[in-house]
């Protein structure tokens, strides 16, 4: 530690626009992995970070973006909650980095204003520089900093540029107790703040100036509903206060905007040079494709289907998928031989192998997924897709601002329903959470895959477009569809109201980071076989236990030990023609009896009440119960089916691929298949629009503070499925079937 270094731990909060490089600089200073995407939006949470320079611990944390300290959306509200100290179990930040976009100065100094009336030691990193050049905008920086009176550093934060330098001005801050403050406002509107900030400590010593003026300037009354001291007085004061403030031509709180502008023009007065004709920049040349009504379309339609091509190749999938399975067939085979007949080796091969290596086998899709979603993300081109999506939306009662969150879904729901937070308007908010869960997310690619595969002919359309994607496809556009009709009814029904106009920002191009883009496949693959080892795994062990037990093997077998008996004393001295024939009664026999035991297990008993209720589905009862059983988490689904039709002797050879042994699966004592092309669309068709994930109803629970909501969207997205399937099994098995 160097000598003089005070003894005080630096708290410096992250704070600027959306989309400026908050997360990228955050994580190159902290090493920590924080989400970043090129679109705004991307935090919605807080989060804490570290590094020590110098000998010097400085503590970091990351907050989500913000045009102003005016705070209008929840996400929003985090980061004007920390930097005012008002959060429960946080250290108020005692100096802040505010970074800002070089090449849009004008907006980005806005809260640069803002954030220097806190009074804290501020340093600020003009990140983006790169941008700014492509776009010939050049800053005078050393001049910037004395304009702004806070030390100014140039980064480029994704090429952990300017790091050092940031490194050392944030460890100066130390030595700096507080900066100038000078307040943009006009005299009158500076009496009133100062004559509330009186008022406010004789409430509490502590409060501050800055407190007093964000409450005269807030009239949505986020801040007053939770000044508990002082109550209606002060309330009436402050109404009065805005009144006779509107009357000196200063009303609240546009007196807010025009102030600070007046302030950013007269700090970049000179110092921001451009050249004289604007650049056509690459950006703007693949903008004039992209955001084009047709072709951008056209573009969005063609991307998803490369996508779904790439996650069904042969070339990368296929065969990645042929290898984890023949794995899992190594690993069966030895335990078969070596473990003696009886629950655990039945635990093992029929519970953990068929299901949980059942759903393992799907990782490289969910590689090939995650892979191309983060090249999206990071690339720019989700914000023209919401851009683009934005005039459709609005007919629905949507605004594009609920297709970033919508768009994640794909992913997974429960990031795509944080990231609803950017909506301030809450019904908008509220409707984009409760469809979310519409689109179709990560978890139910395995069971759109493993069906297609084993069901849908493999030819292709044209020579191009295969039969395959082409079904993926359609359940994708299904969510979608699914999802508009639902807002839409929504909208007309118990949550009205206008959507607002929509801004979105268009940021720059880039080149995706490969680094980065690998590194959140791994991630994901992780995360997903993590998943199956946890959550899967215990579903799984759980579903076979109750399809196992009871066991009266005595009573299975008995009408049929005459006749084993016999069979077996046929098999000595029997020709090789006759011993085959033979082999193949006996295993008749076994699959019998198999399935007789589990007709007789608790699962098994429970499945006569089922049927009936799937039946017009054209499902069996394992299929029903695999989809209650699902409940938790859809993948749920085909371990169940793994561990019920191995169990239950559907397949020839011990631990066969689920979609081998699917397709012999046959209806309880007939000859006549589960599974054909109507039944397997009728599963997916289920699962593309049923709520089995208790972890997204959850966060719907959390994210709207209420049991209301998960249960509405539970319950209708259960009846949508079931109608959904019955309409796709009746329909498709008359034109299929006859
Ligand atoms: N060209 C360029 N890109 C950058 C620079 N810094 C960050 N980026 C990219 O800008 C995008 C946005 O970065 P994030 O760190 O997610 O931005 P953020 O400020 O945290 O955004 P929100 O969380 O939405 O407020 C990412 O794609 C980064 O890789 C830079 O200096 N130059
Ligand atoms: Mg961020």
């Amino acid at each position: 530690m160097s000598v003089d270094a005070p003894a005080r731990t630096l708290n410096v909060a992250l704070v600027g626009n959306p989309n400026t490089g908050k997360s990228t600089l955050f994580n190159a200073l902290s090493g920590i992995r924080q989400k970043t995407g090129n679109y705004p939006g991307v935090t919605v949470e807080k989060k804490h970070g570290s590094f020590t320079h110098k000998g010097q611990k400085v503590e970091l944390i990351d907050l989500p973006g913000t045009y102003s300290l005016a705070p209008r959306s929840p996400d929003e509200m985090v980061t004007v909650d920390v930097l005012l100290g008002r959060q429960a179990n946080e250290a108020k930040p005692n100096a802040v980095l505010v970074i800002v976009d070089a090449s849009n100065l004008e907006r980005n100094l806005y809260i640069v204003s803002q954030v220097k009336e806190l009074g804290l030691p501020t340093v600020v990193a003009l990140n983006m520089g790169d941008i700014a050049k492509d776009k010939g905008i050049s800053v005078d920086v050393i001049q910037l900093a004395q304009r702004l009176g806070v030390p100014v550093v140039s980064t480029q934060a994704n090429r952990r540029g300017g790091l050092d330098q940031l490194r050392d001005s944030i460890v100066a801050l130390l030595y700096r107790e507080s900066i100038p403050v000078e307040s943009p406002f006009p005299e009158e509107f500076r009496d009133k703040v100062g004559q509330l900030h009186a008022k406010l400590q004789e409430h509490d010593a502590k409060a501050t100036r800055y407190l007093a003026e964000r409450l005269l300037l807030d009239t949505s009354g986020y801040l007053e509903k939770e000044l508990t001291s002082g109550g209606r007085a002060l309330h009436n004061w402050i109404v009065e206060s805005r009144n006779q403030l509107a009357e000196l031509g200063q009303p609240v709180p546009a007196i807010e905007a025009i102030s600070r502008y007046k302030w950013v023009q007269g700090v970049l007065d000179g110092i921001v040079t451009r050249e004289a004709t604007r650049k056509v920049t690459l950006s703007d040349r693949i903008d004039r494709v992209l955001t084009n009504r047709i072709g951008g379309t056209v573009f969005f339609i063609l991307i998803m289907t490369l996508m779904f091509q790439a996650v069904f190749s042969d070339l990368v999938a296929g065969n990645l998928m042929g290898y984890i399975e023949g794995f899992f067939e190594i690993i069966a085979g030895v335990v078969d031989a070596n473990l003696a007949d009886g629950a655990f080796k039945s635990l093992l091969i029929d519970g953990v192998i068929a299901g949980v290596g059942g759903v393992l086998v799907f990782l490289p899709q969910i590689c090939i997924l995650f892979f191309f979603i983060a090249i999206l993300e990071d690339c720019g081109y989700l914000a023209r897709a919401a851009y683009l999506m934005d005039r459709l939306f609005s007919k629905i009662g949507l605004s594009g601002k609920s297709f970033i969150p919508l768009l994640s879904s794909f992913a997974c729901a429960i990031p795509g329903i944080m990231a609803a937070r950017v909506i301030e308007n809450r019904r908008d908010r509220l409707i984009t959470i409760l469809v979310a869960p519409l689109m179709s997310c990560s978890a139910r690619m395995p069971v759109y895959v493993l069906l297609t595969a084993a069901f849908i002919p493999d030819e292709t359309i044209g020579g191009v477009l295969s039969l395959h994607t082409l079904v993926m496809l359609s359940m994708y556009l299904l969510g979608i569809l699914a999802a508009v009709g639902v807002a839409f009814v929504l909208r007309r029904t118990i949550l009205p109201g206008e959507t607002p106009p929509f801004v979105m920002e268009l940021p720059s191009y880039k080149f995706p980071s490969i680094s980065g883009v690998l590194m959140v496949m791994v991630e994901k693959g992780w995360a997903f076989v993590k998943r199956a080892g946890t959550l899967i795994f215990a579903m799984t062990v759980i579903v076979w236990a109750l399809s196992y037990f009871p066991r009266n093997e005595e009573a299975a077998t008995a009408p049929f030990a005459a006749e084993i008996a016999q069979l077996e004393n046929q098999l000595e001295g029997a020709s090789e023609e006759q011993a085959e024939q033979i082999e193949e009664r006996l295993t008749e026999i076994n699959n019998q009896i198999d399935g007789e035991l589990l007709r007789g297990s608790f699962l098994g008993m429970a499945g006569h009440w089922i049927e009936p209720i799937v039946r017009p589905l054209g499902w069996d009862w394992k299929i029903g119960s695999a989809a209650i059983a699902s409940f938790p988490a859809r993948e749920v689904i085909i371990s169940t089916m793994g561990v019920l039709y191995n169990l239950g002797g559907d397949e020839d050879e011990e631990s066969a691929p689920l979609r081998e042994t699917i397709k012999d699966a046959k209806w309880a004592g007939t000859d006549e298949n589960v599974f054909n092309i109507p039944v397997a669309l009728s599963i997916m068709v289920f699962f593309a629009l049923c709520a089995q994930c208790a972890a997204t109803l959850a966060v719907i629970k959390r994210e709207t503070n209420s049991w209301k909501w998960p249960i509405f969207t539970f319950v209708y997205m259960t009846v949508l499925a079931y109608v959904g399937a019955l309409i796709t099994y009746q329909v498709s098995a008359a034109i299929l079937l006859n």
